[in-house]
């Protein structure tokens, strides 16, 4: 099952559960951990609309599992502390859509292109191989949900003006010509601050940049679709 599969079943779910954010806490900032993110961030944001109580900067797509995996992966290849690593990780968050700049990995590690691409599949397959492992049985969980803590604990660094809070997330976006990408964002009192922008890639990464936007761009209208029609 791949997480597009999730779809008819969790873009009701979701849909349900932001009429009554709507309706009950129209303020909150929203982090949207449901797959698939790709669809369900544009459902979520139609359904704000519909309510009148849109506010792109509060409506966030976790992806931070992809730049935990990243790091774990790239620290593993270099040779270096997991807690020293950085790896921006933008996109979206189903397989070819995600996309590690580890170009831009810190500390350097001049690794070979064989082992970026490597580290690139791996990453983006980590889901998958965790679903896979588990053969029906779900999804990642723990590492799910560590995720999901170190994310939601940036939002409310954030919302308490802890300076210089700077974390991925799939965000209504103007960094491509997609209407929702997942890049570095500055989270302040307000949810999103400032939408960064990607930075200088590498020929591999804009290859891969432009190899990921036609599916994205198909499930972000896969979900505003659902959202308008049902
Ligand atoms: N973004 C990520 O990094 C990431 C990683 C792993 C899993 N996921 C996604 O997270 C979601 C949850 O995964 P899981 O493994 O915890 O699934 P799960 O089946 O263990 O848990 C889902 C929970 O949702 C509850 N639920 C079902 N319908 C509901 C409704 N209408 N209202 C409120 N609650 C409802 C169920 O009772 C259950 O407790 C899935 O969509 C999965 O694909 C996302
Ligand atoms: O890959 C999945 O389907 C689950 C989750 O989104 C993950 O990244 O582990």
């Amino acid at each position: 099952m791949t997480r597009d599969d999730l779809f008819n079943i969790n873009a009701g779910i979701v849909k349900g559960l932001c009429a009554a954010i709507a309706k009950y806490c129209p303020n909150a900032l929203v982090n949207m951990i449901s797959n698939p993110v790709n669809s369900t961030v544009p459902i979520a944001a139609e359904v704000f609309k519909k309510a009148g109580t849109y506010d792109e900067k509060k409506l966030f797509g976790v992806t931070t599992l992809d730049v935990v995996r990243a790091k774990t992966f790239y620290a593993g290849k270099a040779k270096v502390n997991v807690a020293d690593v950085n790896v921006p990780v933008v996109g979206g968050h189903a397989g070819i859509t995600i996309l590690p700049l580890f170009s831009h990995a810190t500390p350097k590690a001049n690794l070979p292109e064989d082992d970026i691409k490597a580290l690139t599949k791996r990453t983006q397959d980590g889901g998958t191989e965790v679903v896979e492992a588990k053969a029906g049985k779900g999804s990642a969980t723990l590492s799910m949900a560590y995720a999901g803590a170190l994310f939601a604990d940036a939002c409310l660094k954030g919302l308490n003006g802890v300076p210089d809070v700077v974390e991925c997330s799939f965000v209504q976006s103007t960094v491509t010509e997609l209407p929702f990408f997942a890049s570095k964002v500055r989270l302040g009192k307000n949810g999103v601050e400032e939408v960064l922008g990607l930075g200088p890639l590498s020929d591999y990464e804009k290859e891969g940049l432009e190899k990921l936007k036609p599916e994205l761009k198909a499930s972000i209208e896969k979900g505003i679709n659902f959202a308008n029609k049902s």
